[in-house]
Protein backbone atom coordinates (compact mmCIF):
# COMPACT_ATOMS: atom_id res chain seq x y z
CA UNK A 1 0.00 0.00 0.00
CA UNK A 2 1.18 3.54 -0.75
CA UNK A 3 1.37 5.19 2.64
CA UNK A 4 2.43 8.59 1.33
CA UNK A 5 0.33 10.17 -1.38
CA UNK A 6 1.81 13.13 -3.21
CA UNK A 7 -1.23 15.33 -3.66
CA UNK A 8 -1.98 19.04 -3.60
CA UNK A 9 -2.37 18.99 0.21
CA UNK A 10 1.11 17.53 0.67
CA UNK A 11 2.55 20.15 -1.70
CA UNK A 12 0.78 22.89 0.31
CA UNK A 13 2.23 21.43 3.54
CA UNK A 14 5.76 21.45 2.07
CA UNK A 15 5.15 25.03 0.86
CA UNK A 16 4.04 26.17 4.32
CA UNK A 17 7.04 24.56 5.99
CA UNK A 18 9.36 26.10 3.42
CA UNK A 19 7.90 29.50 4.16
CA UNK A 20 8.00 28.83 7.91
CA UNK A 21 11.69 27.86 7.73
CA UNK A 22 12.53 31.04 5.82
CA UNK A 23 10.73 33.13 8.42
CA UNK A 24 12.45 31.19 11.24
CA UNK A 25 15.85 31.87 9.68
CA UNK A 26 14.99 35.56 9.39
CA UNK A 27 14.67 35.80 13.18
CA UNK A 28 18.39 35.28 14.05
CA UNK A 29 19.32 37.57 11.16
CA UNK A 30 17.05 40.28 12.63
CA UNK A 31 18.63 39.62 16.05
CA UNK A 32 22.05 40.08 14.50
CA UNK A 33 21.00 43.48 13.17
CA UNK A 34 19.49 44.47 16.57
CA UNK A 35 22.71 43.53 18.41
CA UNK A 36 25.01 45.18 15.89
CA UNK A 37 22.87 48.37 15.92
CA UNK A 38 22.94 48.38 19.73
CA UNK A 39 26.71 47.84 19.98
CA UNK A 40 27.30 50.55 17.36
CA UNK A 41 24.80 53.00 19.03
CA UNK A 42 22.54 53.17 15.95
CA UNK A 43 19.25 53.95 17.77
CA UNK A 44 16.97 54.28 14.74
CA UNK A 45 18.26 51.06 13.20
CA UNK A 46 17.91 49.35 16.58
CA UNK A 47 14.21 50.33 16.80
CA UNK A 48 13.54 49.30 13.20
CA UNK A 49 15.11 45.84 13.59
CA UNK A 50 13.48 45.31 16.96
CA UNK A 51 10.05 45.87 15.38
CA UNK A 52 11.08 43.61 12.53
CA UNK A 53 12.05 40.89 15.03
CA UNK A 54 8.57 41.07 16.61
CA UNK A 55 6.90 40.96 13.19
CA UNK A 56 8.97 37.87 12.30
CA UNK A 57 8.01 36.24 15.59
CA UNK A 58 4.30 36.81 14.97
CA UNK A 59 4.60 35.52 11.39
CA UNK A 60 6.45 32.46 12.71
CA UNK A 61 3.74 31.70 15.28
CA UNK A 62 0.91 32.09 12.76
CA UNK A 63 2.67 29.95 10.16
CA UNK A 64 3.44 27.23 12.73
CA UNK A 65 -0.25 27.05 13.65
CA UNK A 66 -1.49 27.05 10.06
CA UNK A 67 1.04 24.48 8.87
CA UNK A 68 0.26 22.13 11.77
CA UNK A 69 -3.46 22.41 10.93
CA UNK A 70 -2.81 21.52 7.29
CA UNK A 71 -0.54 18.70 8.48
CA UNK A 72 -3.24 17.35 10.81
CA UNK A 73 -5.75 17.30 7.96
CA UNK A 74 -3.31 15.41 5.73
CA UNK A 75 -2.63 12.85 8.49
CA UNK A 76 -6.37 12.47 9.13
CA UNK A 77 -7.01 11.82 5.43
CA UNK A 78 -4.20 9.28 5.16
CA UNK A 79 -5.36 7.53 8.35
CA UNK A 80 -8.93 7.35 7.05
CA UNK A 81 -7.55 5.80 3.91
CA UNK A 82 -5.45 3.28 5.88
CA UNK A 83 -8.42 2.29 8.08
CA UNK A 84 -10.69 1.94 5.05
CA UNK A 85 -8.14 -0.06 3.03
CA UNK A 86 -7.48 -2.33 5.98
CA UNK A 87 -11.13 -3.14 6.71
CA UNK A 88 -11.81 -3.46 2.98
CA UNK A 89 -8.96 -5.96 2.76
CA UNK A 90 -10.11 -7.88 5.85
CA UNK A 91 -13.67 -8.14 4.52
CA UNK A 92 -12.36 -9.26 1.14
CA UNK A 93 -9.92 -11.81 2.47
CA UNK A 94 -10.44 -15.49 1.82
CA UNK A 95 -12.46 -17.27 4.50
CA UNK A 96 -9.59 -19.62 5.30
CA UNK A 97 -7.03 -16.79 5.37
CA UNK A 98 -9.36 -14.79 7.62
CA UNK A 99 -9.79 -17.73 9.99
CA UNK A 100 -6.01 -18.18 10.30
CA UNK A 101 -5.85 -14.98 12.35
CA UNK A 102 -7.71 -14.55 15.59
CA UNK A 103 -10.28 -11.75 15.88
CA UNK A 104 -8.13 -10.22 18.61
CA UNK A 105 -5.21 -9.91 16.19
CA UNK A 106 -7.42 -7.95 13.82
CA UNK A 107 -8.68 -5.79 16.69
CA UNK A 108 -5.16 -5.06 17.83
CA UNK A 109 -4.19 -4.15 14.28
CA UNK A 110 -7.24 -1.96 13.72
CA UNK A 111 -7.03 -0.14 17.04
CA UNK A 112 -3.55 -0.09 18.61
CA UNK A 113 -1.29 -0.61 15.62
CA UNK A 114 -3.13 1.77 13.35
CA UNK A 115 -2.94 4.43 16.08
CA UNK A 116 0.82 3.79 16.34
CA UNK A 117 1.06 4.33 12.62
CA UNK A 118 -0.66 7.69 12.98
CA UNK A 119 1.69 8.87 15.73
CA UNK A 120 4.92 7.23 14.72
CA UNK A 121 4.75 7.22 10.95
CA UNK A 122 2.73 10.19 9.75
CA UNK A 123 3.41 12.68 12.54
CA UNK A 124 7.10 11.72 12.56
CA UNK A 125 7.17 11.94 8.77
CA UNK A 126 5.90 15.51 8.86
CA UNK A 127 8.43 16.37 11.59
CA UNK A 128 11.26 14.93 9.48
CA UNK A 129 10.12 16.90 6.45
CA UNK A 130 9.80 20.21 8.33
CA UNK A 131 13.08 19.78 10.22
CA UNK A 132 14.96 18.91 7.03
CA UNK A 133 13.72 22.10 5.38
CA UNK A 134 14.72 24.13 8.45
CA UNK A 135 18.20 22.56 8.46
CA UNK A 136 18.74 23.36 4.77
CA UNK A 137 17.48 26.97 5.17
CA UNK A 138 19.70 27.48 8.26
CA UNK A 139 22.76 26.07 6.53
CA UNK A 140 22.24 28.43 3.60
CA UNK A 141 21.95 31.39 6.04
CA UNK A 142 25.04 30.17 7.90
CA UNK A 143 26.99 29.88 4.67
CA UNK A 144 26.22 33.53 3.98
CA UNK A 145 27.51 34.50 7.43
CA UNK A 146 30.55 32.27 7.96
CA UNK A 147 31.68 29.37 5.80
CA UNK A 148 34.11 27.89 8.38
CA UNK A 149 31.34 27.53 10.93
CA UNK A 150 29.02 26.12 8.30
CA UNK A 151 31.40 23.35 7.35
CA UNK A 152 31.92 22.47 11.02
CA UNK A 153 28.15 22.19 11.40
CA UNK A 154 27.85 19.99 8.30
CA UNK A 155 30.57 17.73 9.72
CA UNK A 156 28.56 17.51 12.95
CA UNK A 157 25.42 16.48 11.07
CA UNK A 158 27.23 13.83 9.07
CA UNK A 159 28.57 12.36 12.33
CA UNK A 160 25.13 12.50 13.92
CA UNK A 161 23.58 10.67 10.99
CA UNK A 162 25.40 7.49 12.05
CA UNK A 163 23.87 7.35 15.52
CA UNK A 164 20.37 6.17 14.61
CA UNK A 165 21.89 3.16 12.82
CA UNK A 166 23.44 1.98 16.10
CA UNK A 167 20.04 1.56 17.72
CA UNK A 168 17.56 1.02 14.90
CA UNK A 169 17.94 -2.79 14.67
CA UNK A 170 17.34 -3.18 18.40
CA UNK A 171 14.35 -0.84 18.36
CA UNK A 172 12.86 -2.72 15.39
CA UNK A 173 13.14 -6.06 17.20
CA UNK A 174 11.62 -4.62 20.37
CA UNK A 175 8.78 -3.08 18.37
CA UNK A 176 8.00 -6.50 16.86
CA UNK A 177 7.88 -7.98 20.37
CA UNK A 178 5.62 -5.15 21.50
CA UNK A 179 3.23 -5.79 18.60
CA UNK A 180 3.02 -9.47 19.57
CA UNK A 181 2.45 -8.80 23.26
CA UNK A 182 -0.17 -6.15 22.40
CA UNK A 183 -2.04 -8.74 20.32
CA UNK A 184 -1.95 -11.20 23.21
CA UNK A 185 -3.11 -8.52 25.61
CA UNK A 186 -6.02 -7.59 23.31
CA UNK A 187 -6.91 -11.30 23.03
CA UNK A 188 -6.95 -11.66 26.80
CA UNK A 189 -8.98 -8.48 27.33
CA UNK A 190 -11.53 -9.52 24.67
CA UNK A 191 -11.83 -12.96 26.26
CA UNK A 192 -12.62 -11.36 29.64
CA UNK A 193 -15.39 -9.29 28.05
CA UNK A 194 -16.90 -11.99 25.82
CA UNK A 195 -16.58 -14.65 28.50
CA UNK A 196 -18.12 -12.49 31.27
CA UNK A 197 -21.00 -14.89 31.97
CA UNK A 198 -18.92 -18.07 31.82
CA UNK A 199 -16.28 -16.49 34.07
CA UNK A 200 -18.87 -15.48 36.68
CA UNK A 201 -20.86 -18.71 36.64
CA UNK A 202 -17.76 -20.88 36.91
CA UNK A 203 -16.20 -18.62 39.55
CA UNK A 204 -12.93 -18.31 37.63
CA UNK A 205 -12.48 -14.56 37.99
CA UNK A 206 -9.18 -15.01 39.82
CA UNK A 207 -7.76 -17.37 37.21
CA UNK A 208 -8.85 -15.27 34.24
CA UNK A 209 -7.73 -12.05 35.91
CA UNK A 210 -4.32 -13.59 36.62
CA UNK A 211 -3.93 -14.47 32.93
CA UNK A 212 -5.04 -10.98 31.93
CA UNK A 213 -2.55 -9.39 34.37
CA UNK A 214 0.29 -11.50 32.95
CA UNK A 215 -0.46 -10.30 29.43
CA UNK A 216 -0.92 -6.67 30.53
CA UNK A 217 2.40 -6.73 32.40
CA UNK A 218 4.24 -8.34 29.50
CA UNK A 219 2.92 -5.64 27.17
CA UNK A 220 3.91 -2.94 29.68
CA UNK A 221 7.40 -4.40 30.05
CA UNK A 222 7.90 -4.69 26.26
CA UNK A 223 6.77 -1.10 25.87
CA UNK A 224 9.17 0.01 28.64
CA UNK A 225 12.06 -1.92 27.04
CA UNK A 226 11.52 -0.16 23.75
CA UNK A 227 11.15 3.25 25.40
CA UNK A 228 14.37 2.64 27.35
CA UNK A 229 16.28 1.89 24.17
CA UNK A 230 14.88 5.02 22.55
CA UNK A 231 15.85 7.04 25.67
CA UNK A 232 19.37 5.58 25.58
CA UNK A 233 19.64 6.47 21.90
CA UNK A 234 18.50 10.01 22.72
CA UNK A 235 20.97 10.40 25.60
CA UNK A 236 23.93 9.16 23.54
CA UNK A 237 22.82 11.36 20.75
CA UNK A 238 22.10 14.44 22.88
CA UNK A 239 25.41 14.36 24.81
CA UNK A 240 27.46 13.93 21.66
CA UNK A 241 25.77 16.98 20.20
CA UNK A 242 26.73 19.00 23.29
CA UNK A 243 30.41 18.13 22.71
CA UNK A 244 30.10 19.11 19.11
CA UNK A 245 28.33 22.40 19.94
CA UNK A 246 31.29 23.23 22.17
CA UNK A 247 33.58 22.66 19.24
CA UNK A 248 31.52 24.99 17.06
CA UNK A 249 31.62 27.70 19.76
CA UNK A 250 35.39 27.48 19.95
CA UNK A 251 35.60 28.13 16.23
CA UNK A 252 33.05 31.00 16.51
CA UNK A 253 34.87 32.61 19.46
CA UNK A 254 38.17 32.41 17.60
CA UNK A 255 36.58 34.10 14.54
CA UNK A 256 35.26 36.98 16.72
CA UNK A 257 38.67 37.46 18.38
CA UNK A 258 40.27 37.66 14.93
CA UNK A 259 37.69 40.24 13.78
CA UNK A 260 36.32 37.84 11.18
CA UNK A 261 32.85 37.93 12.79
CA UNK A 262 30.82 40.65 14.62
CA UNK A 263 29.16 39.86 17.99
CA UNK A 264 25.75 40.16 16.34
CA UNK A 265 26.83 37.66 13.68
CA UNK A 266 28.07 35.24 16.39
CA UNK A 267 24.68 35.46 18.12
CA UNK A 268 22.92 34.90 14.78
CA UNK A 269 25.25 31.99 13.98
CA UNK A 270 24.63 30.49 17.42
CA UNK A 271 20.88 30.63 16.88
CA UNK A 272 21.21 29.23 13.36
CA UNK A 273 23.42 26.42 14.62
CA UNK A 274 20.71 25.57 17.14
CA UNK A 275 18.28 25.52 14.20
CA UNK A 276 20.50 22.92 12.63
CA UNK A 277 21.56 20.82 15.59
CA UNK A 278 18.28 20.64 17.45
CA UNK A 279 16.30 19.47 14.40
CA UNK A 280 19.17 17.14 13.46
CA UNK A 281 18.86 15.42 16.87
CA UNK A 282 15.08 15.21 16.45
CA UNK A 283 15.46 13.98 12.90
CA UNK A 284 17.68 11.13 13.97
CA UNK A 285 15.18 10.13 16.67
CA UNK A 286 12.23 10.35 14.33
CA UNK A 287 14.00 8.19 11.76
CA UNK A 288 14.16 5.43 14.38
CA UNK A 289 10.52 5.96 15.28
CA UNK A 290 9.47 5.71 11.63
CA UNK A 291 11.58 2.60 11.10
CA UNK A 292 9.92 1.02 14.13
CA UNK A 293 6.56 1.10 12.28
CA UNK A 294 7.92 -1.15 9.55
CA UNK A 295 6.46 -4.40 11.06
CA UNK A 296 3.02 -2.76 11.23
CA UNK A 297 3.18 -1.64 7.61
CA UNK A 298 4.32 -5.15 6.67
CA UNK A 299 1.32 -6.66 8.48
CA UNK A 300 -1.06 -4.29 6.68
CA UNK A 301 0.56 -4.98 3.31
CA UNK A 302 0.23 -8.75 3.80
CA UNK A 303 -3.48 -8.49 4.56
CA UNK A 304 -4.07 -6.18 1.59
CA UNK A 305 -2.04 -8.43 -0.76
CA UNK A 306 -3.92 -11.55 0.37
CA UNK A 307 -7.30 -9.95 -0.21
CA UNK A 308 -6.66 -8.92 -3.82
CA UNK A 309 -7.27 -12.37 -5.30
CA UNK A 310 -10.51 -12.72 -3.37
CA UNK A 311 -11.73 -9.35 -4.69
CA UNK A 312 -11.15 -10.62 -8.23
CA UNK A 313 -13.30 -13.66 -7.45
CA UNK A 314 -16.08 -11.57 -5.99
CA UNK A 315 -16.29 -9.47 -9.09
CA UNK A 316 -17.01 -12.61 -11.10
CA UNK A 317 -19.60 -13.89 -8.63
CA UNK A 318 -22.77 -15.18 -10.21
CA UNK A 319 -26.30 -14.40 -9.07
CA UNK A 320 -28.15 -16.72 -11.41
CA UNK A 321 -30.91 -19.04 -10.26
CA UNK A 322 -29.57 -22.39 -9.07
CA UNK A 323 -30.90 -25.52 -10.76
CA UNK A 324 -28.25 -28.03 -9.80
CA UNK A 325 -24.97 -28.32 -7.95
CA UNK A 326 -22.58 -31.13 -8.73
CA UNK A 327 -19.70 -31.84 -6.38
CA UNK A 328 -17.11 -34.27 -7.66
CA UNK A 329 -14.29 -35.72 -5.57
CA UNK A 330 -14.13 -32.59 -3.45
CA UNK A 331 -11.43 -32.80 -0.79
CA UNK A 332 -10.38 -30.11 1.62
CA UNK A 333 -8.04 -29.30 4.48
CA UNK A 334 -8.07 -25.98 6.36
CA UNK A 335 -4.29 -25.58 6.20
CA UNK A 336 -1.40 -27.33 4.48
CA UNK A 337 -0.33 -28.92 7.73
CA UNK A 338 -3.83 -29.88 8.81
CA UNK A 339 -5.69 -33.11 8.24
CA UNK A 340 -8.21 -33.68 5.46
CA UNK A 341 -11.64 -32.67 6.78
CA UNK A 342 -13.41 -33.57 3.52
CA UNK A 343 -12.39 -36.49 1.35
CA UNK A 344 -13.62 -37.26 -2.17
CA UNK A 345 -17.06 -35.85 -1.53
CA UNK A 346 -19.22 -36.41 -4.63
CA UNK A 347 -22.92 -35.67 -4.94
CA UNK A 348 -25.49 -34.17 -7.32
CA UNK A 349 -27.89 -31.71 -5.67
CA UNK A 350 -31.03 -30.77 -7.61
CA UNK A 351 -33.30 -27.72 -7.26
CA UNK A 352 -36.71 -28.38 -5.76
CA UNK A 353 -35.29 -30.99 -3.40
CA UNK A 354 -34.41 -30.94 0.29
CA UNK A 355 -31.25 -32.56 1.59
CA UNK A 356 -30.13 -33.17 5.15
CA UNK A 357 -26.46 -33.54 6.03
CA UNK A 358 -26.12 -35.72 9.10
CA UNK A 359 -23.21 -37.25 10.95
CA UNK A 360 -21.11 -36.87 14.06
CA UNK A 361 -19.42 -33.67 15.22
CA UNK A 362 -16.47 -32.69 13.09
CA UNK A 363 -17.43 -34.99 10.20
CA UNK A 364 -17.29 -32.10 7.71
CA UNK A 365 -20.97 -31.12 7.28
CA UNK A 366 -20.48 -27.37 7.79
CA UNK A 367 -17.43 -27.49 5.54
CA UNK A 368 -19.62 -28.86 2.71
CA UNK A 369 -22.04 -25.95 3.22
CA UNK A 370 -19.20 -23.41 3.22
CA UNK A 371 -17.81 -24.84 -0.02
CA UNK A 372 -21.23 -24.66 -1.69
CA UNK A 373 -21.74 -21.13 -0.38
CA UNK A 374 -18.44 -20.11 -2.00
CA UNK A 375 -16.80 -19.22 1.32
CA UNK A 376 -14.15 -21.87 0.76
CA UNK A 377 -12.75 -22.18 -2.74
CA UNK A 378 -9.29 -23.69 -2.35
CA UNK A 379 -10.56 -27.28 -2.36
CA UNK A 380 -9.46 -29.99 -4.77
CA UNK A 381 -11.99 -31.72 -7.02
CA UNK A 382 -14.76 -29.79 -8.70
CA UNK A 383 -18.02 -28.08 -7.94
CA UNK A 384 -20.23 -26.99 -10.80
CA UNK A 385 -23.46 -25.09 -10.76
CA UNK A 386 -26.09 -25.61 -13.46
CA UNK A 387 -23.72 -27.98 -15.33
CA UNK A 388 -21.25 -25.14 -15.95
CA UNK A 389 -17.52 -25.89 -15.64
CA UNK A 390 -16.06 -25.70 -12.14
CA UNK A 391 -17.39 -22.60 -10.38
CA UNK A 392 -14.83 -22.20 -7.63
CA UNK A 393 -16.06 -19.55 -5.25
CA UNK A 394 -18.56 -18.22 -7.76
CA UNK A 395 -21.79 -19.42 -6.21
CA UNK A 396 -22.91 -16.41 -4.30
CA UNK A 397 -26.04 -15.21 -2.62
CA UNK A 398 -27.54 -18.29 -1.00
CA UNK A 399 -29.98 -17.88 1.85
CA UNK A 400 -27.64 -18.93 4.66
CA UNK A 401 -28.17 -19.72 8.32
CA UNK A 402 -24.85 -20.09 10.11
CA UNK A 403 -24.21 -21.84 13.42
CA UNK A 404 -23.51 -18.57 15.25
CA UNK A 405 -26.85 -16.94 14.35
CA UNK A 406 -25.02 -13.66 14.07
CA UNK A 407 -27.08 -10.45 14.14
CA UNK A 408 -25.89 -6.88 13.57
CA UNK A 409 -26.42 -4.33 16.31
CA UNK A 410 -29.34 -2.72 14.49
CA UNK A 411 -33.10 -3.17 14.24
CA UNK A 412 -34.80 -6.51 13.64
CA UNK A 413 -36.04 -5.15 10.32
CA UNK A 414 -32.52 -4.20 9.20
CA UNK A 415 -31.31 -7.64 10.26
CA UNK A 416 -33.96 -9.28 8.13
CA UNK A 417 -33.15 -7.17 5.10
CA UNK A 418 -29.37 -7.10 5.20
CA UNK A 419 -28.55 -7.38 1.51
CA UNK A 420 -31.43 -5.48 -0.03
CA UNK A 421 -32.28 -8.20 -2.55
CA UNK A 422 -34.73 -10.05 -0.29
CA UNK A 423 -38.47 -10.32 -0.97
CA UNK A 424 -40.04 -6.98 -0.07
CA UNK A 425 -43.62 -8.12 -0.48
CA UNK A 426 -45.28 -7.11 2.84
CA UNK A 427 -47.76 -10.01 2.70
CA UNK A 428 -44.94 -12.52 2.26
CA UNK A 429 -42.97 -10.73 5.00
CA UNK A 430 -45.77 -10.92 7.56
CA UNK A 431 -46.69 -14.51 6.75
CA UNK A 432 -43.01 -15.44 7.06
CA UNK A 433 -42.79 -13.89 10.54
CA UNK A 434 -45.99 -15.63 11.55
CA UNK A 435 -44.94 -19.01 10.23
CA UNK A 436 -41.58 -18.95 11.93
CA UNK A 437 -43.28 -17.85 15.17
CA UNK A 438 -41.80 -14.36 15.49
CA UNK A 439 -45.21 -12.65 15.38
CA UNK A 440 -45.93 -13.30 19.08
CA UNK A 441 -42.58 -11.94 20.14
CA UNK A 442 -43.00 -8.86 17.94
CA UNK A 443 -46.53 -8.13 19.18
CA UNK A 444 -45.18 -8.11 22.76
CA UNK A 445 -42.31 -5.86 21.77
CA UNK A 446 -43.43 -2.19 21.80
CA UNK A 447 -40.98 -1.21 19.07
CA UNK A 448 -41.86 -4.18 16.87
CA UNK A 449 -39.35 -4.78 14.08
CA UNK A 450 -37.67 -1.45 14.94
CA UNK A 451 -36.29 -2.99 18.12
CA UNK A 452 -32.47 -2.72 18.24
CA UNK A 453 -31.14 -6.19 19.02
CA UNK A 454 -27.88 -5.17 20.77
CA UNK A 455 -24.31 -6.31 20.12
CA UNK A 456 -24.47 -9.61 18.17
CA UNK A 457 -28.18 -9.74 19.08
CA UNK A 458 -27.56 -10.23 22.80
CA UNK A 459 -30.83 -8.49 23.76
CA UNK A 460 -32.72 -11.43 22.27
CA UNK A 461 -33.00 -15.02 23.39
CA UNK A 462 -31.00 -17.67 21.50
CA UNK A 463 -34.19 -19.00 19.86
CA UNK A 464 -35.37 -15.52 18.83
CA UNK A 465 -31.98 -14.85 17.26
CA UNK A 466 -32.15 -18.11 15.36
CA UNK A 467 -35.68 -17.42 14.14
CA UNK A 468 -34.60 -14.03 12.77
CA UNK A 469 -31.67 -15.69 10.98
CA UNK A 470 -33.98 -18.31 9.48
CA UNK A 471 -36.49 -15.66 8.40
CA UNK A 472 -33.62 -13.68 6.86
CA UNK A 473 -32.47 -16.70 4.83
CA UNK A 474 -36.02 -17.48 3.70
CA UNK A 475 -36.68 -13.86 2.68
CA UNK A 476 -33.44 -13.92 0.70
CA UNK A 477 -34.28 -17.24 -0.98
CA UNK A 478 -32.88 -17.16 -4.51
CA UNK A 479 -33.26 -20.88 -5.12
CA UNK A 480 -30.42 -21.96 -2.83
CA UNK A 481 -30.95 -22.33 0.88
CA UNK A 482 -28.14 -23.52 3.16
CA UNK A 483 -28.86 -23.98 6.85
CA UNK A 484 -26.35 -25.07 9.48
CA UNK A 485 -28.21 -26.57 12.44
CA UNK A 486 -31.16 -24.17 12.13
CA UNK A 487 -33.08 -25.96 14.93
CA UNK A 488 -30.31 -25.95 17.53
CA UNK A 489 -31.95 -23.17 19.61
CA UNK A 490 -35.61 -23.74 18.70
CA UNK A 491 -38.29 -25.17 20.98
CA UNK A 492 -40.26 -28.20 19.66
CA UNK A 493 -42.95 -25.91 18.28
CA UNK A 494 -40.29 -23.82 16.53
CA UNK A 495 -38.77 -26.97 14.99
CA UNK A 496 -42.21 -28.04 13.68
CA UNK A 497 -42.80 -24.59 12.24
CA UNK A 498 -39.41 -24.65 10.51
CA UNK A 499 -40.07 -28.10 9.05
CA UNK A 500 -43.46 -26.88 7.74
CA UNK A 501 -41.76 -23.90 6.13
CA UNK A 502 -39.14 -26.08 4.47
CA UNK A 503 -41.84 -28.43 3.19
CA UNK A 504 -43.60 -25.53 1.48
CA UNK A 505 -40.47 -24.46 -0.43
CA UNK A 506 -40.73 -24.63 -4.19
CA UNK A 507 -37.97 -24.53 -6.81
CA UNK A 508 -35.44 -24.34 -4.03
CA UNK A 509 -32.37 -26.42 -3.47
CA UNK A 510 -32.32 -26.72 0.28
CA UNK A 511 -29.48 -28.29 2.27
CA UNK A 512 -29.82 -28.50 6.03
CA UNK A 513 -27.14 -29.67 8.47
CA UNK A 514 -28.87 -31.32 11.39
CA UNK A 515 -28.25 -33.51 14.41
CA UNK A 516 -31.93 -34.47 14.71
CA UNK A 517 -32.45 -38.16 14.11
CA UNK A 518 -36.17 -38.52 14.34
CA UNK A 519 -39.22 -38.68 12.17
CA UNK A 520 -38.71 -35.07 11.09
CA UNK A 521 -35.99 -36.37 8.74
CA UNK A 522 -38.74 -37.96 6.64
CA UNK A 523 -39.47 -34.69 4.91
CA UNK A 524 -36.02 -34.64 3.28
CA UNK A 525 -35.62 -36.11 -0.19
CA UNK A 526 -32.16 -37.36 0.66
CA UNK A 527 -30.19 -37.83 3.85
CA UNK A 528 -26.44 -37.60 3.35
CA UNK A 529 -24.58 -39.41 6.09
CA UNK A 530 -21.07 -38.13 6.69
CA UNK A 531 -18.28 -39.65 8.68
CA UNK A 532 -14.74 -38.38 9.09
CA UNK A 533 -15.00 -36.18 6.03
CA UNK A 534 -16.51 -38.85 3.79
CA UNK A 535 -20.01 -39.27 2.42
CA UNK A 536 -20.69 -42.81 3.60
CA UNK A 537 -24.34 -43.19 2.74
CA UNK A 538 -27.20 -41.39 1.05
CA UNK A 539 -30.89 -42.22 0.84
CA UNK A 540 -34.35 -41.46 2.12
CA UNK A 541 -35.15 -41.77 5.82
CA UNK A 542 -36.90 -45.09 5.30
CA UNK A 543 -33.90 -46.50 3.44
CA UNK A 544 -31.53 -45.65 6.23
CA UNK A 545 -33.65 -45.87 9.36
CA UNK A 546 -36.50 -48.27 8.50
CA UNK A 547 -37.66 -50.99 10.89
CA UNK A 548 -36.56 -53.57 8.33
CA UNK A 549 -33.06 -52.32 8.39
CA UNK A 550 -32.29 -51.61 12.01
CA UNK A 551 -28.64 -52.42 11.43
CA UNK A 552 -28.24 -49.46 9.10
CA UNK A 553 -29.48 -47.01 11.68
CA UNK A 554 -27.62 -48.73 14.49
CA UNK A 555 -24.46 -48.76 12.46
CA UNK A 556 -24.73 -45.02 11.91
CA UNK A 557 -25.37 -44.26 15.58
CA UNK A 558 -22.58 -46.59 16.72
CA UNK A 559 -20.18 -45.10 14.18
CA UNK A 560 -21.15 -41.62 15.31
CA UNK A 561 -20.37 -42.47 18.90
CA UNK A 562 -17.14 -44.23 18.04
CA UNK A 563 -15.85 -41.51 15.78
CA UNK A 564 -12.51 -40.24 17.18
CA UNK A 565 -13.79 -36.68 16.79
CA UNK A 566 -17.01 -37.44 18.65
CA UNK A 567 -15.00 -38.99 21.44
N1 LIG B 1 -11.37 -22.65 10.46
C1 LIG B 1 -10.94 -23.88 10.69
N2 LIG B 1 -9.63 -24.13 10.80
C2 LIG B 1 -9.16 -25.37 11.02
N3 LIG B 1 -9.95 -26.46 11.16
C3 LIG B 1 -11.26 -26.26 11.07
C4 LIG B 1 -11.84 -24.99 10.84
N4 LIG B 1 -13.17 -25.13 10.80
C5 LIG B 1 -13.43 -26.44 11.01
N5 LIG B 1 -12.29 -27.13 11.16
C6 LIG B 1 -12.15 -28.56 11.38
O1 LIG B 1 -12.77 -29.25 10.30
C7 LIG B 1 -13.43 -30.39 10.75
C8 LIG B 1 -14.84 -30.41 10.17
O2 LIG B 1 -15.53 -29.31 10.72
P1 LIG B 1 -17.05 -29.02 10.38
O3 LIG B 1 -17.41 -27.77 11.06
O4 LIG B 1 -17.23 -29.11 8.91
O5 LIG B 1 -17.75 -30.28 11.06
P2 LIG B 1 -19.28 -30.55 11.33
O6 LIG B 1 -19.55 -31.90 10.82
O7 LIG B 1 -20.12 -29.44 10.80
O8 LIG B 1 -19.28 -30.54 12.92
P3 LIG B 1 -20.44 -30.15 13.97
O9 LIG B 1 -21.51 -31.16 13.84
O10 LIG B 1 -19.74 -30.27 15.26
O11 LIG B 1 -20.88 -28.78 13.64
C9 LIG B 1 -13.42 -30.35 12.27
O12 LIG B 1 -12.52 -31.33 12.73
C10 LIG B 1 -12.92 -28.97 12.61
O13 LIG B 1 -12.08 -29.00 13.73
Amino acid sequence: MKYVKIDIRLIVIVGYHLFLSLVSVLFPLALMKVTDALTQGEWNEFQYYLMLSFAVLIAQMSLTYVSSRVGNTYVMQRMNEVRKRLMHAILHSRYTDFKKKKNEEYLSLLLTNVQTLENDYYSSGITIMSKSILIIASIIALLLLNSLLTFSVIAVIVLLAFFPLLFSKRILKQKQELIESTEKYTASATECLYGFEVIKINAIIHKVFHKYTEKAEKMGSDSRKMDNTISLANVVFGSSTMVLILLVFLIGGYSVSQGLLSIGSLIACTQLIMYVLEPAVQLAQEVNVIRSTQPIRQQLDNIIANSKQEAELERSATHEQVHSIRMKNVSYRYGVEQRMVLQDFSFDFQAGKRYALIGPNGSGKSTVLKIIAGLIDDYSGSLSMNNAPDTKGKIANPGYVDQQNFLFNSSIYENLYISGDEHHDPVFFLSMLEQIGLDTYLSNQAEGTDFIVGEAGQLLSGGERQKICIARALLKNKGLLLMDEPQSALDPEGVDRLMDLLEQLENTLCIVVTHKQDESLRMFDQLLVMEEGRLVKAGRYDDLFSEDEPKEAELFVINSLNSPIAR
